[in-house]
């Protein structure tokens, strides 16, 4: 029963959606019906069974005032619970074709203390008309479907520079039928992206607690209440850490689960091979039977119910053979789900579970390396593999392929490469002494230039919540993208592990804040009147230094300011998991500059380089 609910469920949750996004006239209505047909040696009859009638307006209706529509992306079956009983819805500087990263040119500081703007990446600034400097130049981001190649940038100065755009950032998708036509997300995808989420989270698997003292925790906590419902601040605060804490600890008790059972079918192969070099003279099925009946007996199940619980432990286990363990652990409650229907558990799935395997082991060893302890109850090695910062791994797209340290990648260029990651931007005091060029003046209180709305960093104050991930009173969880190997002459890029919202931002461009260089990739910004600063991320900084151009990016940098000071921001422009991230750093960096692009785009403005300087 269960699984012909979950299969219903499914269908009709595709249909719902489906309806909602297309046009129907008023008062149409949805009914649901079954068809009970008889074996023709029967009645060969067939019998219409009406289940329900649904009412499409009142479903619009419903959808429309939620929170997250279907259309936005958000699962569907997470938004409604569907009643089946009531039935209805509750590199560079050379024209080759390989470029070359960050080349090891000695950066050069000028003495003039406003230097020519050379080889500087701009962020956005691609995306404006070619009418000189005035604030109205506004070229408006438009939906994805409909956006087009943004006018070339005249030449300014030298290249190489990149900046921030002070006007606007994508703004989140209206919820209106633009998004009707999209593709659902499948199943293993849904899947790989809990992965990712999980593996990002650092609350996600708690350690060293076990049931007894978290109980233990809980009573405690709970003792002063004045009722059995929490009413007051303080009693509801702790309400929700205990809930915190229980549902901590069940994930890390799922965990332990998940990688118990998958070892159980190993454990199970194992016996039934020995038992047929023991007993060679059974035929096969006698081998099964007597295994399964050991087990019938040590588990005090039914034979139904343990091969019903092995099909779904298979499933653990397929899944553990083709993304590793760290995959299996962090890959949450979904995974039941996706074993007990074995929806889309195909040949593609699998393959896209082997290319996940490494890299999975990068995020899960470098961002939460307790995980490998669980493996010591299936008699794996606890070692950790991969060690350091997530990104100090470039890590490969394809199955097998080893993930390489960061300074490998630049061996050629630079044989004593390293690459410092930064949380925040630090200040060049050579340049700048204590002073932070970012810095605009104003009083204690501080409210957000692009929302009016209050900026603190104290929660019960703070209204702005243009950029939560990066500018909230609460505490930054790491981004899921991880540096890749291209393959296409463009050495490393960034790609992103889950989806990012159209509007959401990606991260800051973080480095190090200085002034005077030159013949170096850089951002060039400017806060207000103030004296002009620039970002550089040679050595020291954050992921964004591994972003590339794209004529047709789908990230774009925006000047944005948080708590009276200016900061760079990665917005996305909607990108999928899976996807590289890529911004366009304009004309201004592409100009002077002999590489050539290799963004592959149809709309590509800087691939025949050769023809241009001819021109
Ligand atoms: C900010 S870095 C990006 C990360 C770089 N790919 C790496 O491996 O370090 C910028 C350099 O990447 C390379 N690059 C980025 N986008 C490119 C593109 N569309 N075509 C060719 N090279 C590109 C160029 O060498 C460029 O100077």
């Amino acid at each position: 029963m269960d699984m012909l609910r979950g299969r219903l469920i499914n269908k009709i949750d595709d249909i719902l959606a489906q309806i909602v996004s297309q046009e129907t006239p008023l008062n149409s209505q949805l009914q649901i019906e079954a068809n009970l047909v008889l074996p023709q040696d029967s009645t060969g009859l067939t019998r219409r069974v009406v289940l329900d009638s649904i009412d499409i307006d009142d479903l619009r209706h419903q959808v429309a005032s939620h929170s997250g529509s279907p259309l936005t992306g958000t699962p569907y079956h997470a938004q409604h619970a569907f009643n089946m009983s009531h039935g209805l819805p509750s590199p560079m500087n050379t024209i080759t074709s390989e470029s070359t990263p960050y080349p090891p040119v000695e950066h050069t500081m000028l003495d003039a203390p406003h230097p020519a703007p050379a080889n500087t990446l701009l962020s956005s600034q691609p995306v404006l008309p070619d009418t000189g400097s005035n604030a109205n130049n506004f070229y408006p981001i438009l939906p994805a479907e409909v956006e087009q190649t943004p006018p070339t940038t005249p030449p300014v100065g030298g290249g190489r520079q990149v900046e921030g755009d002070d006007r606007t950032f994508p703004k989140r998708r209206k919820q209106d039928n633009a998004n009707s036509h999209k593709m659902e997300q499948s199943t293993i995808d849904k899947l790989i992206e809990g992965i990712w989420e999980q593996i990002h989270n650092p609350k996600s698997l708690a350690m060293g607690d076990d049931l007894k003292e978290t109980m233990q925790w809980v009573l405690e906590k709970m003792s002063g209440q004045t009722s059995r419902f929490a009413t007051t601040n303080l009693e509801f605060s702790n309400a929700t850490k205990c809930c915190r804490q229980i549902t901590t600890s069940s994930r890390t008790a799922r965990a332990f689960e998940v990688i118990v059972q998958a070892h159980w079918i190993d454990c199970y192969n194992a016996r039934l091979a020995a038992l047929r070099e023991d007993r060679a003279e059974l035929r096969p099925q006698e081998h099964k039977k007597i295994v399964l009946t050991e087990a019938c007996t040590s588990f005090s199940w039914s034979e139904k119910e343990l091969r019903n619980r092995m099909a779904i432990w298979k499933g653990y286990r397929e899944i553990k053979d083709a993304a590793g363990w760290s995959a299996l652990i962090f890959a949450g409650p979904g995974i039941y789900r996706f074993c007990k229907y074995r929806l889309g558990f195909d040949e593609d799935a699998m393959n896209k579970l082997r290319s996940l395997k490494l890299r999975a082991e990068v995020a899960a060893d470098t961002l939460q390396p307790q995980w490998r302890q669980l493996l010591s109850l299936v008699g794996e090695s606890t070692q950790i593999h991969w060690r350091g910062h997530p990104h100090d791994w470039a890590v490969s797209k394809k199955k097998g392929e080893d993930p390489v340290p960061l300074a490998v990648t630049y061996k050629k260029w630079d044989p004593n490469f390293t690459y410092q990651n930064l949380e925040d931007s630090v200040i060049d005091t050579d340049q700048w002494g204590e002073t932070d060029p970012r810095r605009f003046e104003g009083g204690p209180e501080h409210y957000c230039k692009s929302c009016s709305l209050r900026q603190s960093s104290i929660a019960e104050e703070n209204e702005c919540e243009c950029f939560p991930n990066l500018y909230s009173p609460n505490p930054r969880t790491p981004t899921p993208v991880q540096v890749f190997r291209t393959d296409n002459g463009k050495n490393n890029g960034l790609i992103a592990c889950c989806a990012f919202e159209r509007g959401q931002a990606v991260g800051e461009f973080v480095g190090k804040l200085t002034k005077g260089l030159a013949d170096v990739d850089v951002m060039q910004s400017q806060a207000g009147d103030h004296e002009p600063y620039q970002i550089w991320q040679g050595r020291c900084g954050n992921f964004t230094r591994f972003m590339n151009h794209s004529c047709a990016s789908n990230c774009q940098f925006q000047t944005f300011s948080w708590l009276g000071v200016q900061r760079i921001v990665v917005v996305s422009k909607g990108v999928q998991a899976g996807k590289e991230l890529t911004v366009d750093y304009s004309g201004r960096y592409w100009d002077n500059l002999d590489k050539v692009c290799l963004c592959g785009e149809p709309c590509c403005r800087y691939k025949d380089r050769r023809k241009l300087a001819s021109v």
